[in-house]
């Protein structure tokens, strides 16, 4: 049985259909890549199946083989499905330490106290963020070290699934390689990764399979070598990106 099963989910903002009857499946233990040209409804699909900020509009989404659509997003995130943002998302008032804590705490209201700060710790350990640092405000910290202070929170939390949107935007490239080497690392934890991402190279180095998003709809799903030769996918996807670039 797959862990994640979406099967034709949708969500309207208004008359725009910005995910238009997507399924697709993801079995425990894979990276499963999601591309797309911009606005193609892939951070949307994202948002429906944890249920930030919004669940779908129609469709089901089943985790572990139990349906999740329609449950808020603190109790997704608590049956082990956790996510980042495509924008370094943290709480830039309180402290390195501090966001990771919450993370800890967040999925799992039993685990407080000692428990929660061994956590917090042995994540922010995991993705490089140094002691030293874990005073700082998060809001002091450079784009890079936010986004792994974002893993690390979501780390924390002790996710099955870790829903990835983005990590490599904004990044230098030797920073892009550190976050490749790093979702691998996570990944060999036994977490589930889904993983959207515009630089081709980190998708395709990464997924084992492929899906590409195109105005809302599954335009190609399977081995990312072969989908991303397919032509349909070349030119809306490729053709796209040359326009947009
Ligand atoms: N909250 C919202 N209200 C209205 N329209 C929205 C909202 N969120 C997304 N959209 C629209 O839905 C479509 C899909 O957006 P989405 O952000 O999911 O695409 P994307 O593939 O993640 O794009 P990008 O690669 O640029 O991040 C876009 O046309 C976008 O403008």
């Amino acid at each position: 049985m797959a862990l994640l099963e979406v099967e034709n989910v949708a969500k309207a903002f208004g008359s725009l259909k910005a995910v238009d009857g997507v399924s697709f499946k993801v079995e425990a233990g894979e990276i499963f890549g999601i591309a797309g040209p911009n606005g193609s409804g892939k951070s949307t699909l994202f948002n429906t199946i944890t249920g930030i900020p919004f669940g779908p509009d129609s469709g089901k989404v089943r985790f572990d083989g139990n349906e999740i659509q329609g449950l808020a997003g603190h109790a997704i995130a608590r049956r082990g499905l956790a996510r980042t943002f495509q924008r370094e998302t943290c709480f830039d008032q309180l402290t390195v330490f501090e966001n990771a804590e919450i993370g800890a705490t967040y999925a799992n209201e039993a685990r407080s106290g000692a428990k929660a700060r061994d956590a917090a710790a042995e994540a922010l350990a995991f993705v490089g963020l140094a002691a030293p640092s874990w005073g700082r405000r998060a809001g002091e910290l450079s784009v890079f070290e936010r986004k792994i202070l974002m893993l690390a929170t979501a780390i924390a939390s002790d996710p099955r699934m870790l829903l990835l949107d983005e990590p490599a935007s904004s990044l230098t490239k030797p920073e892009i390689e550190l976050s490749v080497e790093l979702i691998r690392r996570i990944a060999a934890r036994g977490i589930t990764i889904l993983l959207i991402e515009h630089v081709l190279t980190f998708l395709m180095s990464l997924s084992q399979h492929l899906l590409v998003l195109n105005q809302g709809r599954v335009l190609a799903l399977g081995n990312p070598r072969e989908v991303i030769a397919e032509p349909r996918v070349v030119e809306a996807y490729l053709g796209t990106r040359r326009v947009a670039a």
